[in-house]
């Protein structure tokens, strides 16, 4: 999303993991609005209707009054590439309370205090919406093709946010031959996570389902006649860094995955398969456990107050240590995912396959214990860049090339292996999980004893 940083244009974004409107997207809650029942029942402190309050109450002069557009980051593409300043659907009913159906809520944005953009219909956050994959006016202006090394007039289309369009990347694919529980069943039964700074989890449904904590249902947000429900962890890959970067043993780690000219997460990997002893890898945290969310729990839990928990630390600090640390956190964070899915499920989604993609997915260990977690399998695509398919598919659609988004994914999205889930050691991840869940439990129990007189 744009706006001015301290009146300077140039350094004009607010990003989404941005959680400094807190009080505004309290007071949006407050409102209990209707329009809240399309985001989980709790707007996010991400999302773009608490930042913009946030601006006009701390940069009404250096920015408020000023700025000419409010976007974000696909529509902002879109325009600087086209000239053409409609905005995505995608990004307006996902993040700024448009609806598919009934267009702009006037009385959510007077409630909240943004009228402003009533009065003006709503002209700096975007009156002219077209679905993902449109054709956009005509197509590269010379500028924008000159910056990009491109011939001017090539279609851009209408945009998807970066994790639908991961979604679209990888949801659709043929998976006919692998024996897979979703063969033959309706798209409904998978589940796309986008994994990368954050996770997304996209599930999509023929009519809408009403999830506590999980965003939407949005109509035609990912993959157009479907409702979409976005369930998300703010942190995974940002986490799996933090965690790995700040332990002591991280500069001996550096040292030694540049000499084998190794990525830091495969040499972890298979250090821990050299300490693993006889038993599978995912049981060395039998007494250490993490709860993920060191920047608030965006699913399903929806409280931005969360903080993370380590139990089971010891006094030594070597490899071994971050090696074991490193798997406990990405447990932890396909705990969150199995959360995720069960209120997903008890809302009324029927899901069997888990299909992955971004950076994480690049990571053997993280989508094994995704597996193994969850209990399902876990399809990877054949082009790990899976968001960047989905904006091929996009783009072949606004050049014609073929006639519908379902067409282009079934054809564009390919299948490039499939991780089954080790169930035999589900008793060991059931146990687990009832200590992930004790964990949450307990830190709202010492928020109330702290908060007690
Ligand atoms: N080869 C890899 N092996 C293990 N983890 C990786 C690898 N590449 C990226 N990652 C993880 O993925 C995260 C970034 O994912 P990416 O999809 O590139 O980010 P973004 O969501 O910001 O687009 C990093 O934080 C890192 O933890
Ligand atoms: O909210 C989201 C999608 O709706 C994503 O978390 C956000 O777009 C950023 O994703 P990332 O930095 O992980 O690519």
């Amino acid at each position: 999303m744009l706006c001015c940083h301290k009146g300077d244009p140039h350094r004009n974004i607010i990003m989404w993991l941005d959680h400094r409107a807190v009080s505004q997207v309290h007071r949006i809650n407050e409102t209990k609005h209707s329009v809240l029942q399309c985001v989980g029942g709790v707007m996010s402190v991400e999302m773009q209707a608490p930042k913009l309050l946030w601006l006009k109450e701390n940069m009404r002069e250096t920015c408020w009054d000023k700025a000419g557009h409010f976007f974000d980051l696909p529509d902002f593409l879109s325009w600087k590439a086209t000239g053409v300043s409609a905005r995505s659907l995608c990004s307006l009913v996902c993040k700024w309370t448009y609806s598919a159906e009934k267009g702009w809520d006037d009385s959510f944005w007077k409630m909240i205090g943004l009228e402003d953009f009533v009065a003006d219909n709503y002209s700096k956050i975007g009156n002219q919406v077209l679905p993902p994959g449109a054709s956009l006016g005509h197509g590269l202006t010379p500028e924008a093709a000159k910056d990009l090394g491109l011939p001017a007039g090539i279609a851009v289309a209408a945009s998807l946010i970066d994790a639908h369009a991961g979604g679209l990347g990888v949801i659709g694919a043929d998976v006919r031959g692998y024996g897979l529980a979703c063969e033959g069943q309706p798209v409904t039964s998978r589940l796309a996570v986008i994994c990368g700074t954050s996770s997304c989890h996209m599930g999509i449904s023929k009519d809408p389902i009403f999830v506590p904590g999980v965003w939407g249902p949005y109509f035609s947000a990912m993959v157009p006649g479907f409702w979409l429900n976005e369930g998300g962890q703010s942190v995974t890959g940002k986490l799996i860094d933090h965690m790995v970067q700040g332990h002591a043993a991280f500069p001996e780690l550096q040292a030694k995955a540049t000499a084998r000219c190794q990525s830091i997460y495969a040499y972890l990997n298979s250090h821990l398969d050299l300490i693993k002893k006889a038993r599978p890898v995912g049981f060395l945290t039998v007494d250490l456990h993490v709860w993920p969310d060191f920047h608030g729990n965006r699913s399903p839990l929806a409280d931005l107050t969360l903080k993370g928990m380590v139990t089971g630390l010891k006094l030594s600090q070597d490899l071994d240590d971050l090696a074991i640390l490193y798997l406990a956190t990405v447990q932890a964070i396909a705990f969150g995912t199995r959360l995720i899915i069960e209120a997903m499920e008890a809302a009324g989604h029927s899901i069997s396959t888990l299909f992955l993609c971004g950076g994480l997915s690049k990571n053997p260990l993280f989508v094994q214990m995704h597996a193994d977690i969850t209990g399902m399998p876990v399809v990877l695509s054949q082009e790990v860049e899976s968001v960047l398919v989905g904006a091929a598919i996009l783009g072949a659609c606004a050049s014609g090339d073929f006639a519908s988004v379902q067409e282009a994914m079934a054809r564009m999205s390919k299948v490039g292996k499939v991780v089954l889930p080790r169930l035999e050691d589900k008793r060991y991840y059931d146990k687990k999980y009832q200590v992930f869940l004790k964990l949450v439990e307990h830190q709202k129990e010492y928020a109330a004893i702290m908060k007690g007189d």
